[in-house]
């Protein structure tokens, strides 16, 4: 998780969405950020300044792990989603390589968690970020954390993994279209 020699600071891309921008959805089926998935976490992240995303994730009765209190898994979604976003700051698809998340608080039905991701280096391909989650408001105390590390990959990554029917649908809507120009991967 530690950046190794030779990690460069990250560069905002020119063209990044402005300091707080709403940065769209990738992906309508996304469980993180999709409008098409009910029990989704809807999460809306906003541009900000430098390498730096925020967004804000309302925990539901859908989410719940313990009676009352969000499952663990899905506060690593909220992360890994926000981190996910800041593919957007640098011009750039990356999946998760790896995330490792440390809970501190228990985070209970309707809180609202504040998130907060910024990259901290970029060695290669790879991108090291790291999120915090708190609640209470933008400056309660973190619940949940996590460092990344992000990999950059191509297009072909989900043409050649995803299923057929669901990238065909992708590549037919003008507005997915759209979302892959902005990222300057349309094949
Ligand atoms: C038509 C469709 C339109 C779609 C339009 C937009 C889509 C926009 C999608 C955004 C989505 C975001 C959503 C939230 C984020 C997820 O949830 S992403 C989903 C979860 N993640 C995954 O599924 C990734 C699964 N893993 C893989 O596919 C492959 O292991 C990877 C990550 C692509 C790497 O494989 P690879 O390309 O063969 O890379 P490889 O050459 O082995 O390694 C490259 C470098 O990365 C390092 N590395 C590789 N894996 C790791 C690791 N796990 N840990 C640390 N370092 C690693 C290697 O050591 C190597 O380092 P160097 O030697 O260069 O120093």
């Amino acid at each position: 998780m530690t950046p190794p020699a030779g990690a460069r600071p990250p560069v905002r891309h020119p063209e990044a969405p402005a300091p707080g921008e709403i940065i769209g959805s990738h992906y309508e089926h996304c469980f993180g950020c999709g409008g098409g998935q009910p029990h989704g976490l809807h999460l809306e992240t906003r541009a900000r300044e430098g390498v730096r995303v925020t967004a804000e994730f309302r925990v539901k009765e859908a989410h719940q792990g313990a009676p009352g209190l969000a499952h663990g898994g899905v506060l690593a979604t909220a992360l890994d989603e926000t981190l996910g976003a800041l593919g957007w700051m640098l011009r750039v698809i990356a999946v998760t390589g790896r995330l490792e998340t440390d809970y501190l608080r228990p985070v209970p039905v309707d809180t609202v968690l504040h998130l907060d991701a910024e990259v901290l280096a970029v060695h290669g391909r790879k991108i090291y970020c790291t999120a915090t989650g708190r609640i209470g408001g933008p400056e309660g105390p973190v619940a949940v954390r996590a460092d990344a590390v992000f990999i950059e990959v191509k297009i072909d990554h989900f043409i050649e993994n995803g299923r057929s029917a669901e990238i065909q649908a992708v590549l037919a809507d003008p507005d997915q279209v759209k979302v892959a120009r902005a990222l300057e991967v349309n094949p």
